[in-house]
């Protein structure tokens, strides 16, 4: 398998995740990525990572296989060496959380005040870490389905945080929202949301999962990392029908703008190169301090 992925990453260099559905586990998604250093394309890295999405703890695993030295051979040129194992899951919490606050900066509203959280999870408590550390607001609400879990969420934090007893409830008035559950039908509907807000969408990573319903996906300007990925991945992109109008790297490098005056979505699906650049940088990290 790593081979057939080696073989790909020869031919493309951004790769969708592959979804596997295993039982027991149900599903598994592979996210790869390639490193390289210059442009012999020597010290190469492979990244895989593997997902189970389908019980409430997913569970992740980085692995970064070492040196594949020729580029135009399809076959490795020698067996991949294991350089090292990650803990995937605080990875993906932060590198996820970093994506969503790139898009909050580039499409929220100028004045922001209420950011609100709906989920309680690993990607909820990064997603307030970074939003909190990089931006300013006068309120913080969260809402979770199990209202002891968001008590719990809010009782580990420094600052004051409104726990809600509803999405409406939650919602309403919000600047900023980030929907980071697992929930499989839609549970923010488009009638509650302020016009001009920004939705950074984290969950429903399945194409028959949603957590926005139609009217919100339709009506806002969509924005997602990868249209390759939101329209074979993304149950609120496919089943609503609504169009992507651009990736975040597209509105970085100038191609198309920030519609920060209008209602906007950011649909995160993750992409192997987040994972292998962040796998990088921690392995670096870790080999210039010990
Ligand atoms: N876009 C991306 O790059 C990534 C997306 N994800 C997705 O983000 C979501 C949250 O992930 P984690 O925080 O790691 O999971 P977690 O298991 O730590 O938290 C899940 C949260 O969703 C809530 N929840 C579960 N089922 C629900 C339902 N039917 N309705 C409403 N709430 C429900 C739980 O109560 C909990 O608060 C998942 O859908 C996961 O697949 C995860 C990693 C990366
Ligand atoms: O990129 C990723 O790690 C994931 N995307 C959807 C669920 C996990």
């Amino acid at each position: 398998r790593l081979k057939a992925v080696a073989f790909l990453l020869h031919r493309q260099p951004h790769l969708l995740k592959t979804q596997l559905y295993v039982t027991p586990l149900e599903l598994v998604l592979s996210s790869c990525g390639v490193i390289e250093n210059g442009e012999q394309r020597q010290n190469k890295a492979l990244i895989t990572k593997m997902n189970n999405l389908s019980i409430s703890s997913p569970d992740y695993l980085h692995i970064v296989n070492d040196t594949f030295a020729n580029s135009d051979c399809y076959c490795l040129p020698q067996p991949p060496k294991l350089l090292t194992i990650m803990d995937g899951e605080a990875i993906t919490a932060k590198r996820t959380a970093a994506v969503s606050a790139i898009s909050a900066k580039l499409f929220k509203p100028a004045l922001s005040e209420v950011l609100c959280i709906l989920g309680s999870g690993q990607q909820a408590r990064s997603h307030y870490d970074v939003f909190t550390k990089l931006f300013k607001f006068k309120e913080v609400r969260v809402w979770s389905r199990n209202k002891e879990m968001a008590q719990r969420f809010v009782n580990d934090l420094q600052d004051p945080v409104t726990v809600c007893s509803s999405v409406k409830e939650a919602v309403i008035g919000a600047d900023v929202i980030v929907t980071a559950t697992g929930a499989s039908q839609p549970i923010l509907f488009g009638e509650w949301v302020k016009p001009g807000a920004h939705i950074a969408a984290v969950g429903a990573c399945r194409p028959d999962w949603r957590e926005l319903d139609d009217v919100l996906m339709r009506e806002a300007v969509v924005y997602v990392d990868s249209r390759e990925g939101a329209t074979a991945e993304s149950g609120d992109i496919i089943l609503s029908g609504a169009e992507v109008f651009a990736e975040l790297g597209e509105v970085i490098n100038g191609s198309f703008p920030a519609q920060r005056e209008k209602t906007t979505v950011f649909k995160s699906l993750g992409m192997g190169i987040q994972d292998a650049v962040s796998a990088k940088l921690v392995l670096e990290k870790w080999n210039s301090e010990y």
